[in-house]
């Protein structure tokens, strides 16, 4: 069963069209992120899911039931926000239980709810402190754990490790999905950071000025990016973007890299001396012997060395910078003359353009039989 379906949203502020007939479907259980930049309508979205606003057109399903005119209080939905929104008179217990008083509970049910989920998210032992006298990653658990008290089936997320510092934040990456998990909820969770986004999401919804331009697993995201745009937001160091004009070779296209061929595997006459982008994941690079088949000559000028990685910044013959990424602690060139080899089927195509990825016309199977 789909828990949640948005068909066809439009919703306008004055002249300003911040969500553009926009359909998404969410289904049972699922966590899905919503990933975008500032102002992408992300907070609308949700907040038009919560019942907090109303669509100018188009409709809102929970459970396949109709919702739409239906009030925030009766829509059965979870929401924390990324300002925490605690009432600033109220304990921390008070501010978890108000998720719960309006449902009549008993004083005892609303008790062993709220210590069982504050326990849960390590505040039981500030549950008396009103939110002055609360860290920022007490208040952020303090607004979670609000949202989660009535174990509602859909739970919106917006953005809620925003306001935490760096620590908690890598914390509660590792522990959020644990914790969603645990609650069985159907989950929409908005982030502006691609690790959060690929760290907690089942799929991911790229959204860019009112719309979803691609849904997809993390490793959907990462690997095939639907446009230029995607490609850049996601990773660490960002992707190798390349002008290039693919020429016809006796074995297929390719691109010029200092003077050296790299074939494009799959891609035919369709793109010989079209203006392209070529995507290349620094990670997708290796430094190789001068005399490797495809070696491509760079001059290797200043590395950074990252928790987990190195990243090494290398140009080309023409002075273009290609990043190169290698696992910390292993061995990499000195500051000079260095070759690269590039897997080519790891290798990205653009429209330059459109900015669209542009697909090999060939099956995967003939491609995967080539040499990279
Ligand atoms: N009440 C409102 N009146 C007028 N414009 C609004 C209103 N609420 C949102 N907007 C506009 O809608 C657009 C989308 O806003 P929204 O808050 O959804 O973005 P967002 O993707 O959540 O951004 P962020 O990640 O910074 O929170 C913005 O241009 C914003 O100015």
């Amino acid at each position: 069963m789909t828990t949640l379906q948005l068909k066809n949203i439009v919703k306008r502020y004055k002249s300003q069209t911040v969500l553009d007939d926009l359909s998404l479907d969410v289904a049972d259980g699922e966590r899905l992120v919503l990933f975008g930049p500032s102002g992408a309508g992300k907070t609308v979205l949700l907040r038009l899911v919560a019942g907090v606003i109303d669509p100018d057109e188009g409709r809102v399903l929970i459970g396949g039931e109709d919702m739409t005119e239906v009030d925030a209080e009766h829509r059965g939905v979870g929401m924390a926000f990324q300002n925490f929104a605690l009432f600033p008179h109220m304990s921390a217990f008070d501010n978890i239980a108000s998720a719960l008083t309006a449902r009549r509970f008993s004083k005892e049910a609303i008790a062993a709810g709220v210590e069982k989920v504050a326990k849960l998210l390590k505040i039981d032992h500030v549950l008396t402190h009103h939110p002055k006298a609360l860290s920022n990653g007490q208040k952020q658990r303090t607004a979670l754990a609000r949202a989660l008290v009535g174990s509602p089936p859909l739970l919106l997320l917006d953005d809620p490790l925003r306001n935490v510092d760096a620590k908690l934040r890598f914390e509660m990456r590792l522990e959020l999905p644990r914790l969603l998990a645990a609650q069985g909820a159907t989950v929409i969770y908005v982030t502006q950071d691609y690790k959060e986004a690929m760290a907690l999401g089942d799929r991911i919804a790229v959204m860019f000025e009112g719309q979803l331009r691609q849904i997809g697993t993390p490793a959907d995201i990462y690997d095939t990016p639907a446009e230029l745009e995607i490609a850049r937001l996601f990773g660490d160091p960002t992707i190798n973007l390349l002008d290039v004009v693919p020429q016809r070779g006796p074995d297929g296209a390719f691109a010029e890299l200092s003077g050296v061929r790299l074939r494009l595997p799959g891609f035919g006459p369709e793109i010989v001396g079209k203006a392209c982008v070529l995507g290349i994941r620094p990670e997708s690079i290796v430094f190789s012997e001068a005399s490797a088949t495809g070696a491509i000559p760079v001059r290797v000028e200043a590395e950074t060395p990252l928790n987990e990685k190195t990243v090494t910044l290398t140009l080309t013959a023409r002075g273009r910078e290609v990043l190169v990424s290698r696992p910390a602690g292993t061995p990499g060139p000195a500051t000079g003359p260095a070759h690269l080899a590039v897997n080519s089927r790891a290798a990205l195509l653009f429209d330059k353009e459109s900015g669209r990825l542009m697909r090999p016309s060939e099956p995967a199977s003939k491609r995967n039989g080539e040499a990279a």
